[in-house]
């Protein structure tokens, strides 16, 4: 399979800090990968890089095989696009807003996803509950018809039957070619979905695993692999 991704010693430094450290991962087209980590360890930094929002770090990476910075952008939906959005917009018109922004918005694909969601449009951003804004940023971000879609914590604070939704969503709406990275603390509600499993420790990547290795060699769920992974490079540190 061919990779849609492909991150090579990617380190990234702000504040005098380093938030990534030599971070290479490659992501097969067609795939749904699961970005695990505990707290600060870099998931929502790295979706960033790869969204464009920040160009400013050594090594490279690259998207279904193009370098050029806003081509990139264009290939990549990120689910942090409400950040800087007036509360008082209604979504109608942050709709409208994403449309003339994004050439590959789909208005339609839009509107069925906000009415699986049952979401009202002529609402404010500032009167949806949490889980209501959740699921707004992800009919924004599944609206794109793009190659890689980025979904920082969707379940963040969403009931469990949200949660169902949301998945069904997600299979529903992405492209077979293209590729989606989750990332969560929650891993049992995505571990069915996955493809492959990414984990992050301490800035960088420690693993890439298929989800049914882990199922079929190793015996285990990805939720109790994941957490027996961490403990060992923890008892190892
Ligand atoms: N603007 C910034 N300046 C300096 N440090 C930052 C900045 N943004 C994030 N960090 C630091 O980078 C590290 C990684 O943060 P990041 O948000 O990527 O982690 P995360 O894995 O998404 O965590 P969480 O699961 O808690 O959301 C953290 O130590 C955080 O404090």
């Amino acid at each position: 399979m061919d990779n849609l991704l492909v991150i090579d010693q990617l380190t990234y430094k702000r504040n005098m800090r380093v938030l990534l450290d030599d971070v290479s991962l490659s992501i097969p087209a067609g795939s749904i990968i699961g970005l695990l980590g505990d707290n600060g360890a870099g998931k929502t930094t790295l979706m960033r890089l790869i969204s464009g929002a920040a160009t400013n770090y050594s090594g490279s990476i690259i998207i279904d095989g193009e370098v050029d910075k806003p081509t990139m952008k264009g290939l990549v939906s990120f689910s942090e696009q409400l950040n800087g959005a007036a509360t008082d917009a209604k979504l109608e018109d942050l709709a409208k807003f994403y449309d003339t922004i994004y050439p590959e918005f789909s208005m339609d694909n839009f509107n069925q996803l906000v009415s699986n969601f049952n979401l009202n449009l002529k609402q404010k951003l500032s009167q949806l509950s949490k889980g209501m804004r959740r699921n707004f940023v992800i009919s924004v971000t599944l609206a794109r018809r793009v190659k890689l879609y980025l979904l920082d914590e969707p379940f963040d604070g969403i009931d469990s039957m949200k949660r169902k939704k949301i998945i069904e969503n997600i299979l529903a709406w992405m492209p077979d070619d293209a590729s989606v990275i989750i990332s969560d603390h929650h891993v049992t509600d995505i571990a069915n979905l996955l493809d492959q499993v990414v984990i992050i420790k301490n800035r960088t990547i420690v693993n890439q695993i298929d989800a049914d290795k882990i199922r079929e060699e190793y015996n285990q769920s990805i939720e109790e692999y994941y957490e027996s992974f961490y403990k060992e490079v923890n008892d190892h540190a």
